[in-house]
């Protein structure tokens, strides 16, 4: 007689990481309403986005953030051959989404920092930026040299950009995101209020190539001075707030100017979140 094991098979850790990496994008997505961005009411500032195909490209990135998890934990250091092997994942993930998502550019930001993040988490789960910075510093000789639209912003304005943001250890979730999400949860404000002060919290600062790439400087000052107005005004949870947040909305809507670095950003912070309060390395923080 043949028995069946019907017990599922334990999740492993890059299984869970990237889980967790997706499900971050999913609650990005979602989080609404967000200034100018594909959200649940609407494809924001852009023609060719909607919902269901970030929802897709979020899910289609999934073998990737697994299999940058299982590289860094198969070779074990920071050092080039893993930068290389995330750089060759990354790029395939990249095409992934573009066959998904028919040549629209969704997530590219997204899979260089939170693949960055889930790479550094299953290597140093105690120091993740500082490791995902380490990781970002080194060339990897594989890798393309496009004009990209970040190349061309950041010899016109001189821009810090993505990668630049991972060099320096993510100060965007550090300094910015996780401590608006903390701060606003701890003032009672709800979780989709505290994950929106945190997305304006990024956007106060940041050097959000695409908006620089679609409206220039007066869209960039646009982003950073409506969001600190809004967190001025007491934030998304309070009357004040949700105004100004609706004319930031619009106001950006009419400049073109969608935060898709800050997006990314979010999604980052909610990555880091996450990972912290599953308890994923007990005690690891
Ligand atoms: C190192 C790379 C990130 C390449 O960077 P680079 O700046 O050269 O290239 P870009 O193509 O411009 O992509 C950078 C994306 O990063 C997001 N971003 C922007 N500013 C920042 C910032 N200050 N900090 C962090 N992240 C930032 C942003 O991504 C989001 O926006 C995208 C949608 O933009 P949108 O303008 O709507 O769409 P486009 O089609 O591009 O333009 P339009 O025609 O519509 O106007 C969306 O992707 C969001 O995610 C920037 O787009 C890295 O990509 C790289 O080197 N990859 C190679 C593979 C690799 O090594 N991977 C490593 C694996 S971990
Ligand atoms: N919600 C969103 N809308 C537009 N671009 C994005 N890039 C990453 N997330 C995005």
């Amino acid at each position: 007689m043949h028995a069946f094991n019907l017990q599922a098979k334990p999740l492993s850790l890059a299984d869970r990481l990237a889980d967790l990496a997706v499900d971050a994008l999913i609650d990005e997505a979602d989080l609404s309403p967000k200034p100018a961005l594909v959200d649940r009411r609407g494809n924001g500032a852009h023609t060719d986005l909607h919902l269901g195909l970030m929802h897709a490209s979020a899910l289609a990135l999934w073998p990737a953030f697994k299999e940058m998890a299982e590289a860094a934990l198969e070779i074990g250091e920071v050092g080039v051959p893993l930068r290389e092997a995330i750089g060759r994942i990354g790029r395939e993930g990249e095409q992934a989404m573009l066959v998904t998502t028919n040549g629209v550019n969704t997530h590219r930001g997204a899979i260089w920092a939170l693949g960055l993040l889930v790479t550094a988490a299953a290597l140093q789960p105690k120091s993740i930026a500082l490791c995902a910075a380490r990781l970002a510093l080194l060339d990897d000789r594989y890798a393309p040299t496009p004009l990209s639209h970040g190349a061309q912003v950041a010899q016109r304005y001189g821009a810090r950009g993505a990668r630049e943001e991972a060099q320096l250890g993510f100060p965007s979730v550090l300094q910015r995101g996780l401590p608006q999400l903390h701060k606003s949860r701890a003032n009672g404000h709800g979780e989709q209020n505290a994950r929106l002060d945190a997305l304006l919290a990024i956007m106060t600062e940041l050097a959000d190539t695409c908006v620089l790439y679609r409206a220039g400087e007066p869209g960039l000052q646009a982003m950073q001075a409506g969001a600190q107005a809004v967190l001025d005004a007491g934030g998304s949870a309070s009357l004040s707030g949700r105004r100004r947040l609706h004319e930031l909305d619009q106001q950006l809507i009419a400049l073109t100017a969608s935060p898709g670095g800050a997006a990314d950003l979010l999604a980052a912070t909610l990555l880091l979140d996450r990972i912290e309060r599953d308890g994923i390395f007990q005690g690891a923080f």
